[in-house]
């Protein structure tokens, strides 16, 4: 029998492709969704990462990728929930509308592909099936200018408690909440060495790191309905 993919939502670039890339060296067959068709796709699926389609911005595009993944397999080692919107807050008329955006990419997503996929890791014939949230510092700490943000990923912090204990024993459910991983294309210096002094350890360590987090909770046979802080001691400042 073959071994069951691992997906990883939101996977074509940055943090989720990284994952992506190294599980597919660690031999893992890989599924990743993507919101945007682009050239560097290609290069993981001539890899054989199977790239399905994903716009979680409405329950309708959740469930329609919902469908693709069942279409596409029988059974899945791990999902990760990594894809995300970095949206700061917004006042006004879209102010609503920006935070129901970030509850449906945060919460809403991986609550319903966690209800709709139980079955496929189930299915999984190896000994450790996983559920991995990807959250942020900020949902323990709250961001005076991502509010919306860091309450829809505190959401789907508590989502890794509720699910680690429906789940238990078969399925190990936990999350890894990062702070600063690596820049956005268009900070400059200037940022960087502001987001460097925000943590004890002065670096931004790249997404190495996630990996890192990942692979240790995959591997482990024995933590469930943890958040492992990925902060290099932000929490020390
Ligand atoms: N980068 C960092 O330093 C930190 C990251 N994190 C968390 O780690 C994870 C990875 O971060 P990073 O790699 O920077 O993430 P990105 O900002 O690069 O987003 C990852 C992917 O999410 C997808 N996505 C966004 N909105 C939607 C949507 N509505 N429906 C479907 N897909 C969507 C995008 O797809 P597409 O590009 O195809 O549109 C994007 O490629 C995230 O959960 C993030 O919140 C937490 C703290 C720090
Ligand atoms: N979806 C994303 N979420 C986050 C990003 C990002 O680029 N995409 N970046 C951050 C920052 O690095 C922040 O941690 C800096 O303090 C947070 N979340």
């Amino acid at each position: 029998m073959s071994a069951a993919p691992i997906l990883i939502t939101g996977g074509a670039q940055r943090l989720g492709r990284h994952c992506a890339e190294r599980l597919c060296d660690d031999g893992h067959p890989v599924i990743i969704s993507y919101r945007r068709e682009r050239p560097a796709l290609d290069a993981l699926r001539e890899r054989g990462v199977i790239t399905l389609p994903a716009d979680f911005s409405s329950e309708a595009g959740i469930r329609d990728f919902i469908t693709r993944l069942r279409d596409t397999t029988d059974a899945l080692r791990a999902i990760v929930h990594n894809a995300s919107d970095w949206l700061p807050d917004t006042l006004g008329e879209e102010a609503g509308a920006n935070f129901e955006q970030l509850f449906r990419v945060h919460m809403l997503a991986p609550y319903l592909i966690n209800l709709e996929a139980h079955d496929l890791l189930e299915a999984c014939g190896e000994p450790l099936r996983d559920i991995v949230h990807m959250t942020d510092y900020v949902a323990a700490h709250g961001s005076r200018k991502h509010l919306a943000y860091a309450a829809s990923k505190a959401g789907l912090e508590n989502l890794t408690l509720s699910f680690a204990a429906r789940y238990a024993p078969t399925i190990q459910v936990n999350a890894i909440a990062p702070a600063m991983i690596m820049l956005g294309e268009d900070d400059d210096e200037a940022y960087a060495e502001k987001a460097r002094a925000k943590s004890a350890l002065g670096t931004i360590p790249g997404p190495g790191v996630v990996y890192e987090s990942l692979r240790y909770l995959l591997d482990s046979r024995y933590m469930t309905g943890v958040t492992l802080p990925l902060d290099g001691g932000r929490h020390l400042r």
